[in-house]
């Protein structure tokens, strides 16, 4: 069983992913962290994130693991672990450039592919790409104001320049990231976290929530 929550940049989606993860007992898959995680190697390396042969031969040289839990995604490049390192603001502006290289999404699609089912996965892509045939599909969306309002909770930033750095990421994802047609849309701004994760769960098929 698969359910996937895609949605547009600081919707909410890693936060309700794990809340309804944890309902279900399943872990989740942040599928952003990879993204990120490529990122990361690609600017310690001085690539040009660009260049998808070197931005892929960098990462075939360095494997990334992907630990994907209910409480939380982990990520791990050999025994170093990435991820209190992926939610910087220089990672932010340079990961639509390595998410648009089909080559890296190629990689991404495959490491995500061959996880045991079944889980939560999150991301923009998860519902129309990756896991078409998913048992329950969802797209988060809110204004920009509101996402930056929350993310200032946790960035050093004031609310106009994360605003204007999220508008700016939703643009250029833009390309993979679109509801499923047989996504229900979810508007997450008037709704408190728990609230949005209620809305799923009341939405799930039966057969999901009893498996
Ligand atoms: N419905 C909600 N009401 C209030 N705060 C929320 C709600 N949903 C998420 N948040 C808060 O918004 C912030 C962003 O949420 P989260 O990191 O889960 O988004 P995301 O879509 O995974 O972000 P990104 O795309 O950058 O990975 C967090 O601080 C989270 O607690
Ligand atoms: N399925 C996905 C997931 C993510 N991306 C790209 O990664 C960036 C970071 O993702 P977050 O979920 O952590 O915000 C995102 O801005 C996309 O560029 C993607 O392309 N496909």
């Amino acid at each position: 069983m698969i359910v996937t929550i895609d949605g547009v940049a600081a919707s909410g989606k890693s936060s309700v992913s794990g809340g309804v993860a944890r309902a279900l007992g399943v872990p989740y898959v942040s599928s952003g962290l990879l993204y990120r995680a490529a990122t990361l190697l690609g600017l310690e390396a001085r690539l040009d994130l660009h260049d998808a042969p070197a931005v892929l031969a960098h990462l075939q040289g360095h494997p990334l693991r992907l630990e994907p839990l209910a409480g939380g995604n982990r990520i791990w490049q050999g025994d170093r672990e990435l991820t209190g390192e992926l939610h910087s603001t220089r990672v932010d502006a340079g990961v639509s450039v390595v998410a648009a290289l089909p080559e890296v999404r190629a990689w991404v699609d495959a490491q995500l592919r061959a996880l045991p089912a079944p889980f939560v996965a999150e991301g923009r892509d998860m519902g129309t790409a990756v896991f078409p045939h998913a048992g329950a599909k969802f797209y988060l969306t809110a204004s920009p104001r509101i996402r930056a309002q929350r993310r200032a909770q946790e960035r050093p930033e004031d609310v106009p320049a994360i605003e204007a750095a999220l508008v700016r990421r939703d643009e250029l994802d833009r390309v993979q990231s679109a509801p499923a047609p047989d996504a229900v849309v979810i508007d997450t701004g008037p709704l408190t976290l728990d609230g949005v994760i209620q809305t799923i769960l009341a939405q799930l098929p039966a057969q999901l929530t009893s498996a």
